[in-house]
């Protein structure tokens, strides 16, 4: 059985590929990395390690890859697949898009089995807007047949993956947790389970735990961290201010979860406790830098801070850790990352109220906005004591 796998980054190698090839697939990873790519072809196996105490190591055999600037041969790809996944970032699903649109007409033309693509995104609806991508690109008649050809299953996915400083550039080292959640009413009746993934029914209290609860509590430390002037999650979370914020935070997204998805009170502190500790592993290494990537995403209408605030403020909740947690987000430089400087430009372009606006959709008449404008300028004036 083949899988092939677009992104053979961090999560890619670390945990989808280190999984499907467990299950007994071969990974094909598609990749746009030339070195990754090369590498892959050459040795076709790379290791995985566990950051715990006793580092235990994996080795994933029988993995090659393909350069994901080469269409056709992704198309190919595509069409000799029995399952697609992918991790490359969630902005990133569009430019794949071609490459599966065309590997779809092809699997269609040679009426192939019925096929699941799963975007393995930090994102609501991953798959789905993969769907939408590649569905963009398919005329009339053929949306038509992949209706009945292919399916794009939701998914949540969760494993701590810091970006790598190792000497060997395939190798990995993940954190020990993990999971990973499909929506099996997606999916084509008869799928083949694939052990290690959790199949449910409805998954949306699934989604929005993980990324209201381990996202936006990640992205908190991240953002409230660099205030700080620290690098690492590990640092941050070692100063008790922020840890203290941090579990704040969680608990305001945990009431909503409560509230909106029924989950059990006892349950979700135990869920919480752990990620804390998550955070904390002093085995990893994991940079504020890489957590806080991204703001104009994270700050975005469907993201891991403005959602749940919006939805906890509908269910009568005032969310001012989150709106604190934005405001930090609107503070965070980085050179290294367009998102950072376009918010910066616009700051100085614009001034705070419009930029809170134009990023997170709150207008300026609603309470949230106000909320953050009022962090914003008190972290402009204090530090976090
Ligand atoms: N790292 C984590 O802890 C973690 C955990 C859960 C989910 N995720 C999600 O997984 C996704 C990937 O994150 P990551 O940390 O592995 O990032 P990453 O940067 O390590 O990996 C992304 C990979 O995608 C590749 N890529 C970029 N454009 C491509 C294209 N057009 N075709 C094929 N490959 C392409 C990149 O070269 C890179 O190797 C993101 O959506 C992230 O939110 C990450
Ligand atoms: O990947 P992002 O940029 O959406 O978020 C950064 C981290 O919070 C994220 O990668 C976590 O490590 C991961 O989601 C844990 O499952």
């Amino acid at each position: 059985m083949k899988a092939l796998h677009f992104g053979a980054g961090n999560i890619g190698r670390g945990f989808i590929g280190l999984l499907l090839s467990q299950a007994g697939y071969e990974v094909i990873f598609s990749d746009v990395n030339d070195t990754l790519v090369e590498l892959l072809q050459e040795r076709k196996s790379y290791t995985v390690r566990l950051a715990n105490e006793e580092q235990e190591t994996f080795t994933v055999s029988g993995v090659t890859a393909i350069n994901g600037k080469l269409v056709a041969e992704v198309a190919e790809a595509v069409a000799q697949a029995d399952l697609v996944t992918t991790a490359v970032g969630v902005n990133i699903l569009k430019h794949i898009a071609g490459g599966i649109a065309k590997g779809i007409e092809l699997r269609i033309e040679r009426g192939a089995a019925p096929l699941h693509i799963i975007a393995c995104e930090n994102a609501i609806g991953g798959s789905t807007q993969l769907k939408e991508h590649v569905y963009a690109l398919l005329g009339e008649e053929l949306r038509a047949k992949a209706e009945a050809a292919v399916a794009f299953p939701d998914a949540a996915v969760d494993r701590i993956v810091p970006l790598q400083h190792n000497e060997d550039p395939l190798q990995v080292t993940v954190e020990p947790f993990y999971e990973w959640v499909v929506d099996e009413s997606q999916m084509m009746e008869g799928f083949p389970r694939i052990a290690g993934i959790h199949y449910v029914k409805h998954l949306e209290p699934y989604i929005e735990r993980k990324l209201f609860t381990v996202n936006t509590g990640h992205c908190s430390a991240a953002y409230l961290g660099y205030l700080q002037g620290y690098a690492t999650i590990q640092e941050a979370m070692a100063h008790s201010p922020i840890a203290f914020l941090v579990r704040h935070v969680m608990q305001e997204t945990g009431s909503l979860l409560i509230q909106k998805h029924g989950f059990d009170l006892a349950q979700h502190e135990i869920y919480m406790d752990k990620i804390l500790q998550r955070f904390k592993n002093p085995y990893l290494i994991d940079e504020v830098a890489r957590v806080g990537r991204s703001p104009i995403r994270k700050l975005s209408v469907n993201d891991r801070l403005v959602r749940p605030a919006l939805q906890a403020y509908e269910l009568g909740m005032s969310p001012t850790y989150l709106a604190m947690v934005m405001a930090a987000a609107f503070l965070f430089e980085d050179e290294g990352d367009p998102e950072a400087v376009e918010i910066q430009a616009d700051l100085r372009d614009i001034g705070i109220t419009q930029t809170i606006t134009k990023y997170t959709t709150i207008r300026e008449e609603h309470p949230i906005h106000q909320l953050i404008l009022t962090h914003y300028e008190q972290f402009k004036q204090t530090a976090i004591s």
